[in-house]
């Protein structure tokens, strides 16, 4: 039970864990290059199953509900010669597309089986020599296809020439997966519709130090914007970040927060700035499909209304996000329509009290609707369901002042 609270006039701190989006490149690019040493580590359950996989001797590796792991390993067990795996996870992971990728490589030699149903894990994969340097790929269902494909792209023989077919969505996961490996001396450039990665032998021992989430800092911009006069600190953060969230920066000026950045400390500070947030804010999210939710709320909250666009990849995530967001926002009183890509939320002047918010299995569910505990108390249901990208979660937000009953 989340109680209403109001937050008191102060500055609070947080450490956030590394970017489970990074760590997860990272990690993969780690098992092909054993010199790397990653530091801020995501302490994400999504991280902890890749390394578990990563590790494993195991016939059968399940990787839950961890969306980047199931994609990126299927690549990366598809190369690593003289290995036979059957790759699975939950319920929802096997109702979750993958077709796309495994076509991908199997243009490129791979050989793979859908274990139950066609295009949906669980997967049989027999890992081979690729030698294929030429691959073509739907781009516009999940960007996490292509960077698989690119994180084993150094470790192939003859390197690998990705062409990208119809527009492409999640961009910036793709710049981070090439910004990475430029970062360890891999080449490679994407332009267009084209991604080119050569071959690289070995690469130089080095520290990598992850950035904090991006995608976790949402829900204290949500705070902040909630809140009367609060601010927050949130570490450890880079004003270059290589994660497309950053644009949270941006986006929640328009809801009354502001963004100053700390180089030195490598800190944010977010707080109330003076505008007077619109009475309707409009967003295409189709680069920052994860904040989707949280600004969702966050509108709601302020009594805003907002249309957001670019959400077609939102129904193939942990749950169904449009819908669940629309039946959990009118459970409070907001009014919602959703379509194939957008949603259009009319805010109300009242917030129903004492609602009990399901989550799916959606860690984005119970994370974007605690901050509206700053103006109602409200039930988060399954509440452990935050573990999958920020196990601290509640900690956090208890120690910025919220009062949570864990039933
Ligand atoms: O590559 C990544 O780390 C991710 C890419 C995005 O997925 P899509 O490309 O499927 O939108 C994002 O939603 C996910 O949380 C993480
Ligand atoms: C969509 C997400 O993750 P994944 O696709 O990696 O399961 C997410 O963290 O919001």
């Amino acid at each position: 039970m989340l109680h209403h609270t109001t937050l008191p006039k102060k500055t609070f701190e947080v450490q956030i864990t590394g970017s489970k989006s990074e760590s997860n490149r990272l990690l993969i690019l780690k098992a092909l290059y054993p010199n790397i040493t990653i530091e801020n580590l995501s302490e994400s359950d999504d991280t902890k199953y890749l390394q578990k996989a990563l590790n494993s001797k195991e016939k059968e590796v399940d990787i839950h509900h961890a969306g980047t792991a199931m994609r990126f390993l299927t690549a990366y067990f598809a190369c690593k010669e003289n290995s036979e795996v059957i790759l699975t996870g939950s319920e929802r992971m096997q109702e979750r597309p993958i077709g796309i990728l495994v076509e991908a490589l199997r243009q490129m030699g791979a050989d793979i089986q859908y274990e139950k149903n066609d295009g949906y894990p669980p997967l049989k994969i027999r890992g081979k020599k690729l030698t294929q340097n030429k691959v073509s790929i739907a781009a516009t269902t999940s960007s996490q296809f292509i960077s698989a494909l690119m994180l084993i792209a150094p470790s192939l023989p003859n390197g690998l020439t990705i062409q990208l077919e119809g527009k492409i969505t999640s961009v910036p996961y793709i710049n981070m997966t090439l910004a990475l490996m430029q970062q360890l001396g891999i080449e490679g450039n994407f332009s267009e519709n084209n991604i080119y990665i050569p071959n690289k032998k070995s690469i130089e021992n080095q520290t990598v130090v992850v950035e904090s989430d991006w995608s976790s800092a949402s829900y204290f911009y949500s705070i902040v914007a909630l809140s009367k006069a609060t601010e927050i600190v949130l570490k450890s953060y880079r004003k270059q970040s290589l994660q497309g969230d950053a644009a949270l920066s941006t986006i929640y000026t328009s809801l009354g927060v502001e963004t100053e950045f700390f180089p030195k400390e490598n800190a944010i500070k977010l707080s109330k700035s003076k505008i007077e947030v619109p009475n309707k804010v409009n967003f295409n999210l189709v680069n920052t499909p994860d904040i989707a939710q949280t600004i969702a709320v966050t509108c709601f909250g302020l009594g805003t209304d907002c249309e957001l666009q670019g959400l077609h990849t939102l129904k193939i995530k942990e749950t169904d996000r449009l819908t669940a967001l629309k039946v959990e926002l009118e459970k409070l009183g907001a009014y919602l329509e959703i379509n194939e890509a957008s949603l259009k939320l009319t805010s109300s002047n009242t917030i129903f009290k004492n609602v009990s918010i399901n989550t799916y299995n959606d860690h984005r569910m119970a994370m974007a609707f605690a901050p509206l505990a700053l103006k109602t108390s409200l039930q988060i249901n399954d509440c452990e369901v935050v573990s999958k990208s920020y196990p601290t979660f509640w900690e956090d937000l208890k120690s910025v002042g919220f009062s949570i009953d864990f039933q």
